[in-house]
């Protein structure tokens, strides 16, 4: 790309040395540094990316984009306030805009957004398009799976995806929206036309402050609609979610509502929750409809309706939407039954906040015959606050394994004793190692028992310190299970 066009009314302080014609590659790491790369330093928590200026030019860096002065020779070094937030402004250039030539759909909320956004993305192909997806499970574009460090991924790497998925003929992106990415920028330049709202409950009060605070910067996907009403675009939001008022005052773009308490659009009612699937009636201004489904829990009926409500806004026939839905598996992680050779039912579950939590307990209570065993475990170095209340919630199952999920670099013992002041029964153990605790989980269970293994869903590690581990909650529990019933 033009280089003059690039950097074309960025507020720039200063420039040292010859801004080369064009620039042909922009990276934000020295590890990927090419012939001729405009690297961006980035201010990290952990390290600072002006650090890596110098080895960049080495590497063949032609142009330094640095908030400080730099003493280093080789490259062309242009100064700004702020590097991060000019990224984002040179990341949307440098791959054209490439979001507004895409259907993209945002989807926040404290829980379900994984949730909604793959079962947007999996009826979407239902529907005949072809759709990319980019969330907590990684990039997948065409049915391959790109890992990813965050949910919702800095602007350089946000930009690169969607300008693959356009390349690749996507006619459709569902990115997870999370709130650190809409506070840290890494949205900057997404044009949405679809922006979903799942629910605001306790969690990541460790980055926000305050329940006000995260719900304001959940309210910036809705802002980030914009002004331009020729454009075909809307908010969908669940009316029972009080936030849902103030988000809807953020847009002028209209607002479809879905709930189960309160009036919306998109209304649930009938809710049948059965270990195989979900029924209910959908009550909506196109009629009535009965829905069946294979996803499980009463949770998944919110997010059905937040699926449904957005796909009829784009003006596809219900009838082929509410097929598509009855088409689709639970996705991954999210209440999944494991299939495994034993008289006792496991569910994987990614349930990590409180809420999460008590739905995730409730999403069996009507078929349950037995005891439910519960297995949590929480982050370390993160929000402490949301740990008792988690315990708490879980207190409603009959025995409880409390441990860790990602430890990092907190005390197994820090983490369980944050967690056991929550709980409200004495029928619970303390394990810190998650594979022991899923083990124990797994033996105390007898024939015709639940068991929900929640906060790990679909991953298939464990990071201790800052290591990642091979961990499968599913495996170690088939393997225990078979140890325990098998013949
Ligand atoms: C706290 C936080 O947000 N950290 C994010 C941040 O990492 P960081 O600041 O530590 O980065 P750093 O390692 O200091 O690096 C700074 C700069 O130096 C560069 N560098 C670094 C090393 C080197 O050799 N050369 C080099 O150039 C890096 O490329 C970077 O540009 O920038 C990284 C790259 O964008 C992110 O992956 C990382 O997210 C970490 C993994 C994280 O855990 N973030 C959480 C808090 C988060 O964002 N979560 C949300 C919400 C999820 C949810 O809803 O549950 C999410 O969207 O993921
Ligand atoms: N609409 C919902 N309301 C409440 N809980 C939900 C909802 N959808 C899913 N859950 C619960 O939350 C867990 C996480 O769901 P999901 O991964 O879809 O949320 P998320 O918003 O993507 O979470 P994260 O950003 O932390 O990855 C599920 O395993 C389930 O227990």
């Amino acid at each position: 790309m033009d280089s003059k066009q690039l950097f074309h009314n960025i507020p720039i302080a200063s420039i040292k040395g010859e801004l080369p014609e064009t620039i042909s590659h922009m990276t934000m790491d020295s590890r990927e540094i090419e012939q001729g790369s405009l690297f961006v330093c980035i201010e990290g928590y952990t390290v600072d990316g002006h650090d890596f200026a110098d080895q960049a030019v080495q590497q063949g860096a032609a142009v330094i984009l640095a908030q400080k002065p730099l003493d280093i020779e080789g490259a062309a070094i242009v100064t700004v306030a702020d590097t991060a937030r000019v990224l984002g402004i040179l990341a949307a250039r440098f791959y054209g805009h490439p979001s507004q030539k895409l259907n993209m759909i945002g989807v926040t909320g404290t829980n379900g957004k994984t949730s909604v956004a793959g079962m947007l993305h999996a009826m979407l192909m239902e529907l005949g398009n072809t759709s990319a997806l980019t969330g907590t499970i990684g990039f997948n574009l065409n049915g391959e799976l790109h890992p990813s460090a965050n949910t919702t991924s800095d602007a350089l790497t946000t930009q690169q995806m969607i300008s693959r998925a356009l390349e690749a003929g996507s006619s459709h992106m569902t990115m997870e929206v999370s709130s650190h990415g809409l506070v840290l920028g890494r949205l900057a330049g997404v044009e949405f036309d679809t922006a979903i709202f799942t629910n605001l409950t306790h969690d990541h009060l460790d980055f926000h402050g305050t329940m006000e605070e995260y719900g304001h910067a959940k309210g910036l996907l809705f802002s980030q609609l914009g002004q331009d009403l020729t454009q075909n675009k809307r908010a969908v939001l669940n009316a029972d979610d009080g936030w849902s008022e103030k988000y809807a005052a953020m847009t002028p773009f209209p607002v479809y509502t879905y709930g189960v308490e309160n009036e919306a659009m998109f209304r649930a009612s009938n809710i049948e929750l059965k270990s195989q699937g979900t029924s209910f009636t959908l009550i909506c201004p196109h009629g009535e409809f009965p829905v069946t489904m294979k996803l499980l829990g009463h949770f998944n009926v919110y997010n059905a309706l937040a699926a449904i409500a957005a796909l009829s806004a784009e003006n596809y026939p219900l009838e082929r939407v509410i097929a598509a839905l009855e088409a689709i598996s639970p996705v991954e992680g999210r209440m999944q039954k494991a299939e495994i050779d034993a008289p006792v039912s496991v569910f994987i579950d990614y349930a990590h906040t409180p809420d999460a939590i008590e739905k995730a307990i409730a999403a069996v209570e009507d078929f349950k015959t037995g005891r439910l065993i519960f297995l949590v475990g929480t982050g370390g170095n993160r929000d402490k606050t949301k740990r008792p209340i988690m315990a708490e919630k879980a207190s409603v199952a009959d025995y409880v394994v409390l441990t860790t999920d990602d430890p990092r670099y907190e005390p197994y013992d820090s983490i369980l004793n944050d967690l056991a002041a929550g709980m409200k029964h004495d029928r619970y153990a303390c394990i810190g190692d998650r594979e022991q605790a899923v083990r124990h989980a797994v033996q105390q269970a007898e024939a015709g028992d639940i068991i929900i293994l929640a906060g790990k869903g679909h991953e298939d590690y464990q990071i201790i310190e800052n290591t990642k581990y091979p961990h499968s909650d599913k495996e170690i529990a088939e393997n225990e299970a078979q140890r325990k019933f098998g013949s």
